[in-house]
């Protein structure tokens, strides 16, 4: 029988990674296909954020292959402006234009980078809006909106680029607590769009749980999991694992 052919979205291979003489990322494998929405967990400073950051050039890699879409992003021949177009990050703070309106935010990029007219970009941008319940805020500034609102506007920012992948930082690190369901629950219902490939760095184990395919845990810059979202959850294989479990589950 012939071999089913898998669409590799993202492939680490043999990436190294230091900060001068800090071993941050060590020897990470990891492949995520075309679709696939991925959790990526782990204590505070096992690399997570190195990791996704990796991915859109932010944090360049000493040794081995990073693929994105089929372009090695780390080849000097590679324009990683292309890439970034097509893999968009959601930062934990948000990292909006402050003086500019929501709206705005929102149709920059696709005006300044892919040149889309103006009245299908507004267009859009309020489908967008309307997507992450904001269309009614389109003409303020975001120094009027709460936490998860930001969050949001961000989060229509990032798919106004039709974007391939989306990677997100610890998307609701900064909120307070009445704001991070709707959040995650747009964000579920982004990942869960078939065509997109979500990477998802995040504390919120019930969301992880409900939203992922797949579970990575690092720990040290080391992968020492990666499994099937109930099989991760139902028995981790290392100890680490199941003690970080335990210990966010109590909390
Ligand atoms: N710019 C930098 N220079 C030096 N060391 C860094 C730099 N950025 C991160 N590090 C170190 O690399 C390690 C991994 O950091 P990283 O932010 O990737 O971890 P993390 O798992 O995302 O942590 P957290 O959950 O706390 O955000 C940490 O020990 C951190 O101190």
């Amino acid at each position: 029988m012939a071999e089913e052919k898998k669409d590799i979205m993202i492939q680490f291979q043999d990436v190294e990674k230091y900060y001068g003489s800090f071993h941050a990322l060590k020897k990470v494998n990891l492949t995520i296909d075309r679709g696939e929405t991925v959790v990526l967990i782990g204590p505070s400073g096992s690399g997570k954020s190195t990791l996704i950051r990796a991915i859109n050039g932010l944090e360049p890699i000493q040794e081995g292959h990073l693929t994105v879409n089929g372009f090695d992003i780390h080849d000097p021949k590679t324009d990683i402006n292309k890439i970034r177009k097509r893999v968009g990050m959601v930062f934990q703070h948000f990292n909006l234009y402050n003086n500019k309106s929501v709206l705005e935010n929102v149709m920059l990029a696709p005006r300044i980078v892919n040149h889309i007219p103006e009245e299908e970009n507004e267009k859009y941008a309020l489908d967008l809006l309307d997507r992450v319940g904001l269309k009614d805020k389109a003409g303020s500034m975001p120094s009027m909106l709460s936490g998860g609102q930001k969050q949001r506007v961000a989060i229509a920012r990032s798919l106004a680029m039709k974007p391939l992948a989306l990677l997100f930082d610890e998307p609701t690190s900064a909120l307070d607590p009445e704001m991070i369901g709707d959040v995650l629950r747009i964000i579920q219902e982004i990942a869960n769009d078939s065509d997109l490939t979500s990477l998802i760095v995040t504390h919120e184990m019930n969301f992880a749980r409900k939203v992922a395919n797949r579970v990575i845990f690092m720990a040290d810059g080391q992968i020492l999991e990666d499994s099937k979202t109930e099989d991760f959850f139902n028995k981790p294989t290392s100890e680490r694992a199941q003690q970080f479990v335990d210990q966010v589950l109590d909390h």
